[in-house]
């Protein structure tokens, strides 16, 4: 039997409260296996996205409708009042008196009456009461936490690293829908070519204001335009697309990309390249590769080579590279539009785990830039720990690299100036409405 929109996203909330899944393999999956139409599809995944992103603040709203530990409930039954919730207070297109009364349904279909009852009852109180103050909170950072969904945990290292001003900018940045942006493939197409051919496919894109190759999608199914399938546009963030200006190779180069799958990098280089030269793209996982390799085949690329390799390993290999690039993998705190499920999946411990995988990998792959060559570090995450703190460690290590001024001369944008710190750049996401991002240029002795 198929199921409703509710009733699949109450299956996808469940999983990934109970950390079985990543919100946005979950959807695709969902999307594709439950067979709504693209008016569902959407209000599943606005549900599923808002449900996640205001977490703290729908259950500041119904503490006071529930007389045990919200805890305590049964995860489907916490997860289908959220969800109910968040309709009502945040979906003004939906009547509350259908939400309530399938709220019900499902109730009655999972559990027993005595569920049903209760979820009937929560909703109806929920519906009829005021919703409670911020101001209630004394704590201000507990305040922020609640009003804005983030954990208190990454809100005092933000304040404590960017301070208070620029931290609730980010969480206000961090409620918006990401833009779908794309990129546009230089060795096939311009983007005025572009624009107009999904113009007439029937879909609303605009040039992007910060990327001289970006394009925003305003409305449409730009993944089945045929401008998407003849290899023409790849989805990417404006944040993103400045790390192959930072890296800047040249054709006919050689350049390696260490961490490299699903492979939005690797081709934007192949394109800047004009497809001349070589470019190797490495990712820890085998399984991954045959990504790189569609998207390289797709955009005509035939100068991009894919390897399963630990980039860790790169200290025994002999090869030199003109461009080396580490796109490392991170937390992810810069991409919270996108991937809301990482404000709580993530901890403290994993932002020191991953920094030591990031040096580790920083190291092994610098050893493969040529004398003269280039090493550039990027990642999606705003936390300095992963970024900053990195490179100056792996600088005092290796004194044959320096950071590269000249990066910010490279950029397609004009950058903030409290952004940029030598060669190395952080942008917020509140900066351009893009990702959050962090990029270093670091240049090897000739
Ligand atoms: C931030 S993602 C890369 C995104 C990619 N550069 C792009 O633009 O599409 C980080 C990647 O690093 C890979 N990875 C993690 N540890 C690695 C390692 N030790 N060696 C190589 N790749 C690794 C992950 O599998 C993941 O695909």
């Amino acid at each position: 039997m198929s199921k409703t929109v509710r009733e699949a996203a109450l299956d996808v909330l469940v999983k990934i409260e109970k950390n079985q899944a990543y919100s946005h393999l979950l959807l695709n999956e969902t999307r594709k296996n439950a067979g709504l139409d693209r008016r569902d599809s959407a209000l599943l995944t606005e549900i599923v996205y808002g449900t996640i992103q205001r977490k703290l603040t729908l259950d500041y709203y119904l503490k006071p409708f529930i007389k045990q530990d919200l805890k305590k409930l049964d995860t489907w039954v916490l997860v289908l009042l959220r969800l109910s919730i968040y309709q009502m207070v945040y979906l003004d297109r939906v009547p509350e008196r259908a939400v309530v009364h399938e709220a019900v349904t499902i109730a009655k279909k999972n559990g027993h009456k005595g569920i049903s009852g209760m979820v009937n009852g929560v909703l109806r109180a929920f519906q009829r009461a005021q919703r409670p103050s911020f101001d209630l909170i004394k704590d201000p950072v507990e305040r922020l936490s609640i009003k804005s969904s983030h954990p208190v945990w990454l809100l005092k290292r933000w304040i404590d690293q960017y301070g208070q001003e620029e931290t609730e900018a980010m969480c206000d940045e961090n409620l918006l829908p990401a833009p779908v942006t794309m990129r546009v493939n230089l060795t096939r197409t311009t983007r005025d070519e572009v624009i107009h051919q999904l113009t007439s496919e029937g879909i609303e894109a605009v040039a992007a204001e910060f990327t001289e190759v970006g394009v925003i999608i305003e409305k449409g199914a730009v993944f089945e335009s045929d401008a998407y399938m003849q290899g023409l546009i790849t989805a990417q963030d404006e944040s993103s697309m400045m790390v192959a200006s930072a890296l800047s190779p040249e054709p006919g180069m050689n350049v390696l990309d260490t961490c490299a799958a699903p492979g939005g990098k690797t081709t934007h280089l192949a394109e800047r390249m004009n497809n001349e030269g070589q470019v190797l793209a490495l990712d820890l996982h085998p399984q991954k590769i045959k990504l790189i390799q569609a998207q390289a085949k797709r955009l005509g690329l035939s100068s991009i080579k894919a390897e399963a390799l630990d980039a860790r390993k790169l200290v025994d290999h002999a090869d030199e590279y003109d461009r080396v690039l580490v796109d490392a993998p991170c937390t992810g705190f810069g991409v919270l539009k996108r991937k809301p499920d990482i404000k709580w999946s993530k901890t403290e411990q994993d932002v020191t785990q991953i920094a030591r995988i990031q040096a580790d990998i920083l190291s092994a792959a610098s050893t493969r830039v040529k004398n003269g060559g280039l090493l550039v570090y990027s990642t999606c995450t705003v936390d300095k720990a992963e970024n900053e703190e990195t490179i100056k460690a792996f600088l005092k290590n290796h004194p044959d690299f320096s950071l590269d001024s000249d990066l910010k001369n490279r950029l397609p944008i004009q950058v903030l100036p409290q952004r940029f710190d030598q060669g190395m750049l952080t942008v917020l996401p509140q900066d351009y409405h893009s990702d959050g991002f962090f990029i270093a240029a670091l240049k090897k002795q000739s």
